[in-house]
């Protein structure tokens, strides 16, 4: 169709005016490349780059590689940020050439490091300083392999978006942990299981003809940050996908994919012989169903050259696995570990198991079915185990798996998607909670062996590591839904790649990229970020409550969540509140679930006088009145913690405001009216758990305490209306 050139030049003025909605704002994340403003670092940066030099380019007739992904990211991002168009060419012919190359490729590029460098760079890493190599003053950007270069270019547009200085510009980086994932629930039919931004990014009907560009700016992005793995479904899972028409469908974006450093892994779902394979049984010591899935992994290998392997969630939840044949769960991973071994795959074999015998306590089930194992595991099976025991709460002591499984490689799962952190409408940033449990020392084999450690292979010595993200994107214009839920994505990428990273240095980081280095933006938003985890936690489950979510959705309050046959899926299971008191007794007296970690951890949290505040009520169950250490009874911290949580909100409403006119109004106001919202559900949180808890606790809210606004059956009423159409419901 024609258009008339009145409604073009109608859309022009509307584009002037600023009316039209600037959709990309949110779309470009934190690669935004905006123009330098200040003139003189502007010029600064111009004369340091002027032009990209490829000593050893690139293998005519191939097609993009992670070089020419370099290459390209650092046009495209210096021309943003310098207004320079910048040439390609294979010699530096002035001073300021960007010299990219690796190592193997260039060895006159490798002669321009230290040996101490190039063995710092290790496989993925960057080596990034001034030198003079063909008589020109020249940027190095030196990799061992190729991707160290893409990696390195990430890093040196990321030091200009920050606005860093040139001058004597030296920066090594490599990843502590080989493997860095995200994890899709992504079903085939594109829903997402906990999934708040939209349907899934995999657009399975139009694959593999149609291939989004998106795939290639989810890639960018995820490069970016080092993620160097993505299992595109869902862990609750479908073997449709490992059909040849699917497989096809995952070739197309693995070949997006593959310059950007990142492979493809499934979920494989354990009855698949039966189920597409035709088999009568999925036993995985029958000689058939070993040789169907050699066969399906060399077909998978055949069409997905570099997949990185299988995904699996057995006898948990309705998902079939090798208990099913009297089988355990190593008999499952090594059979498909041996599949996998001739290619180099791996298989990651969860640990979230729990099913319909409920154990005294479900916290101890995991470690009873695992730890038993320990040794038991091919040297490519890796067990995956999430970061708490029960399940992504606001906040979970450290699962006891980890250190108690020194003979395996142990994966963290880590939660990106708020599932039990209000999901995409509040504010939780989680690079706190990240780093809490990196940082939480295990004791085992002695203090000092974290959690990180452990997974990093640097305390048992294992020679694969991994970690997992459960993603929190989708396919809402802005990724995430909220769009200061970028953050989170972007927080466990560089966790992921280095574990030593604070998270104040990265919410100040994300902050600057994201919405620019004005510090009248920055120290609010950065402020807000890292005070948020904790101030949800306080208006939803302080002091070690948890698990007293809403049914279904999993939004809201819950604590009166009393359904028969289930008790682990009741919240009244997981706080205990009576007349006496409230928490659960983990301890020695109660389920001994503590009697999982090391004898240094039992010491600890096995006293309610040394156990940290915030995990109180998850070892203990103590009277209303228990006197805390600030002096004040349970139940009024239990209510002060509760109002603090609706406080802090209020304060960054407040600040928000500040930044009006001071950033693009798209996510001006979308974040406004989260906030107002956000605001709106922690009162609701407060009221409804404080109602429900003072008809045991018979005693009145403190000062300070604002009284709820409605009865405790609205809110009651109004939980379960949410759960119908809420799109992580199930
Ligand atoms: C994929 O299923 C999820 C389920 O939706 C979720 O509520 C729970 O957190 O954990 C399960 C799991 O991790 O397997």
């Amino acid at each position: 169709m024609r258009l008339p050139f009145v409604s073009i030049a109608a859309m022009a003025v509307a584009l002037a005016a600023g009316s039209l909605l600037r959709a990309d704002d949110g779309y470009r994340l934190w690669l935004r490349y905006d123009r330098v403003a200040d003139e003189s670092l502007r010029a600064t940066y111009a004369a340091a780059f002027t032009e990209i030099a490829l000593p050893a380019p690139t293998r005519p007739g191939f097609s993009l590689g992670s070089i020419e992904a370099a290459r390209d990211e650092l046009t495209t991002g210096l021309k943003g940020l310098l207004g320079v168009d910048l040439s390609t060419v294979s010699q530096p012919t002035r001073d300021g050439a960007l010299l990219l190359g690796t190592a193997v490729r260039s060895p006159e590029l490798a002669g321009l490091v230290s040996e101490a460098d190039l063995r710092a760079a290790s496989e993925e890493g960057y080596v990034i300083r001034p030198v003079i190599f063909a008589g020109k003053r020249c940027v190095l950007v030196l990799g061992n392999r190729d991707v160290g270069v893409l990696y390195g270019a990430f890093a040196l547009l990321r030091h200009v978006q920050l606005h860093e200085p040139i001058a004597g510009l030296n920066l090594v980086s490599a990843p502590r942990i080989q493997r860095r994932l995200l994890n899709h629930w992504d079903n085939l039919n594109g829903f997402v299981e906990r999934g708040y931004a939209g349907q899934s990014l995999w657009r399975w009907f139009e694959l593999p003809d149609i291939v989004s560009p998106r795939y290639r700016d989810y890639a960018r992005a995820c490069a970016s940050i080092g993620v160097n793995g993505t299992v595109l479904t869902n862990v609750n899972a479908n073997a449709l996908v490992l059909t040849p028409a699917y497989l096809q469908k995952v070739a197309a974006l693995a070949n997006v994919f593959r310059p950007y450093g990142i492979r493809v892994y499934l979920t494989a779902r354990f009855s698949a012989p039966v189920e597409i394979g035709g088999l009568k049984t999925a036993d995985p010591l029958d000689p058939a169903v070993k040789q169907w899935w050699t066969d399906k992994v060399a077909e998978i290998y055949r069409i997905i050259p570099g997949f990185g392997g299988f995904l699996v969630k057995a006898n948990s939840e309705g998902q079939p696995g090798p208990q099913a044949y009297g089988r355990n769960h190593a008999d499952g991973a090594n059979m498909l570990a041996d599949a996998l071994v001739p290619y180099g795959g791996i298989v990651m074999w969860r640990a979230f198991v729990y099913d319909n015998n409920v154990p005294a306590d479900r916290h101890t089930q995991g470690f009873s079915e695992f730890q038993p194992l320990d040794g038991q595991f091919r040297s490519n099976a890796i067990v995956q185990v999430k970061n708490g025991a029960i399940d992504f709460m606001p906040r979970e002591p450290f699962h006891p798996l980890f250190g108690a499984m020194p003979q395996t490689p142990l994966a963290l799962e880590l939660q990106i998607t708020q599932e039990y952190l209000g999901q995409s409408m509040q504010l939780a940033f989680l690079g706190p909670l990240f780093e809490e449990v990196l940082d939480a020392d295990t004791f085992r084999p002695n203090a000092g062996s974290t959690i990180a450690k452990i997974v990093d292979g640097s305390v048992d010595l294992h020679g694969i590591s991994v970690i997992a993200g459960v993603a929190n994107i989708g396919d809402d214009r802005n990724w995430t839904g909220h769009p200061l839920a970028q953050a989170n994505w972007y927080a466990y990428g560089r966790l992921a790649w280095d574990h030593q990273l604070t998270s104040a240095q990265i919410a100040n980081e994300w902050t600057r990229l994201t919405f620019g280095n004005d510090s009248a933006v920055v120290q609010p938003i950065t402020s807000m970020l890292l005070e948020s985890h904790e101030a949800v936690v306080n208006y939803s489950m302080p002091l070690g409550l948890h698990h007293i979510m809403a049914e279904g959705h999993h939004y809201g309050p819950g604590p009166w969540v009393d359904q028969a046959g289930r008790a682990d899926w009741t919240s009244v299971y997981y706080h205990r509140a009576d007349a006496n008191g409230v928490g659960f007794d983990r301890t020695k007296s109660g389920s001994n679930a503590l009697a999982q970690y090391a004898p240094e951890i039992q010491n600890l949290w096995g006293n309610p006088a040394t156990t940290p505040d915030n995990l109180l009520l998850w070892f203990h169950h103590l009277p209303w009145d228990y006197r805390m250490k600030s002096g004040r009874p349970l139940w009024d911290e239990i209510a002060l913690h509760y109002q603090s949580g609706v406080d802090t909100v209020r304060t960054w409403q407040k600040a928000w405001a500040t930044l009006n006119g001071k950033m693009d109004d798209e996510r001006f106001t979308h974040v406004k009216q989260l906030l107002a919202r956000q605001e709106h559900d922690a009162r609701v949180w407060r009221d409804a758990c404080l109602l429900y808890f003072q008809q045991f606790s018979k005693k009145p809210l403190p000062a300070g305490v604002e009284p709820p606004e409605h009865p405790l059956d609205f809110y009651k009423a109004q939980q379960i209306h949410f759960a119908p159409g809420h799109p992580g419901a199930h």
